[in-house]
């Protein structure tokens, strides 16, 4: 089938009209993939001026089905009824406050936007964006009762983007031939530092651990056949960097919007177009219950299948550690109230 006469049908929900959710309705309107973006936040003067002032933005964009984008306000009910519901709804965190908490506001948020949206689409998408996305993800799992496939988080595609480019750029390639991914959980909420002490949890030391070292190529040449005369790749240098990007941004300008924003929107077309892209998104892996970032193929039903890489024993220690720190916090947000 024509991707454009498929997504000419479909529409896509933002919740949180924030600069994260309002990041990603721009991008959808700049490279269009469904008709319709329906923004929803009980901020409704907030919302309304966004769609404002994101419609201004269709007049010249925009080709689905030759009559662009409309952008508009919608509901919790409308969104249920979406063929994918970006949540971007999220608390920020506050002065002082651990993660913790900040989790049981965010899950508080996530299971009243869930049960205001229900029922759901038989064939609607859920996709997390806000933090802590792995933990919400296995929640919205949980409190949406869709078939596990339809409900996947932003993961470590975001890490794993700035991790190809910081690789480019010291390897003086395009990113797009640069095969590489950061694994497991998602680094911007690394779930350590400020953490309540009752809730601590094993945390991964070393900062390179979540990269997947031995699987990164270059144009399917592998990464040390293709330095440069002379050249010493730092990789935990390279993964400190990776890691500690968001942090930066955050620290400068408060949060970080345009490259989730982006990313996402390239999620909604890999969703929405059936493209079968492999990326490492978040999402429900039976052996290690809990949501953490694998590769795996996307299409119209979600995630369809996880890529098994040929992790070596360093690499998939660290993932059983991510996977086990996430189990702590998961069963520990279980007794939030
Ligand atoms: N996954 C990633 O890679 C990534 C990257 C950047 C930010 N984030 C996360 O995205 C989230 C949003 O960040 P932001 O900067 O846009 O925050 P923001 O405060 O600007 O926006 C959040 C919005 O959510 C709205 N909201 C609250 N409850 C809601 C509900 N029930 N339904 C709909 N909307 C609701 C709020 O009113 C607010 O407008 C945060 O959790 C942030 O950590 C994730």
């Amino acid at each position: 089938m024509d991707p454009n006469v498929l997504s000419s049908r479909s529409r896509i929900a933002i919740l949180g009209a924030g600069s994260v959710g309002s990041s990603i309705a721009l991008c959808l309107i700049l490279n269009p993939v469904a008709s319709e973006v329906i923004l929803v936040d009980p901020k409704v003067e907030l919302r309304d001026a966004q769609v404002k002032d994101l419609g201004d933005a269709t007049t010249y964009h925009g080709a689905v089905g030759g009559g662009g984008v409309k952008i508009r306000s919608g509901t919790h009910k409308d969104a249920g009824q979406c063929d994918v519901i970006v949540i971007s709804a999220g608390a920020k965190q506050r002065h002082g406050e651990s993660r913790t908490d900040l989790l049981g506001r965010n899950l508080h948020i996530l299971r009243s936007a869930i049960n205001d949206m229900k029922p759901f689409r038989e064939d609607a998408v859920i996709l997390i964006v806000a933090n802590p996305v792995d933990v919400l993800t296995y929640f919205a799992r949980k409190f949406s009762g869709l078939p596990e496939g339809q409900v996947l988080g932003s993961g470590t595609f975001l890490d794993s983007a700035r991790l190809r480019g910081i690789l480019a750029e010291k390897l003086d390639v395009d990113a797009g031939s640069v095969d590489g991914y950061v694994l497991g959980e998602h680094g911007e909420t690394q779930m350590v530092g400020n953490i309540r002490s009752s809730c601590a949890r094993p945390r991964i030391n070393d900062a390179s651990a979540k990269v997947a070292w031995s699987c990164v190529t270059i144009g399917a040449v592998p990464l040390e056949q293709c330095l440069l005369p002379n050249t010493v790749l730092d990789r935990k240098a390279i993964a400190k960097e990776t890691r500690e990007k968001a942090g930066k941004i955050i620290q400068a300008k408060g949060a970080t919007a345009y490259g989730i924003g982006a990313l996402t929107g390239s999620i909604c077309k890999s969703i929405l177009f059936d493209q079968r892209n492999v990326r490492p998104i978040s999402h429900w892996i039976e052996e290690m219950e809990c949501c953490l970032s694998l590769p795996v193929v996307l299409g119209r039903k979600g995630v369809l299948r996880t890529l098994r890489m040929p992790l070596n024993e360093e690499e998939q220690a660290s993932l059983a550690e991510s996977a086990s720190a996430l189990r702590g916090f998961i069963s520990d947000a279980e007794k939030i109230p």
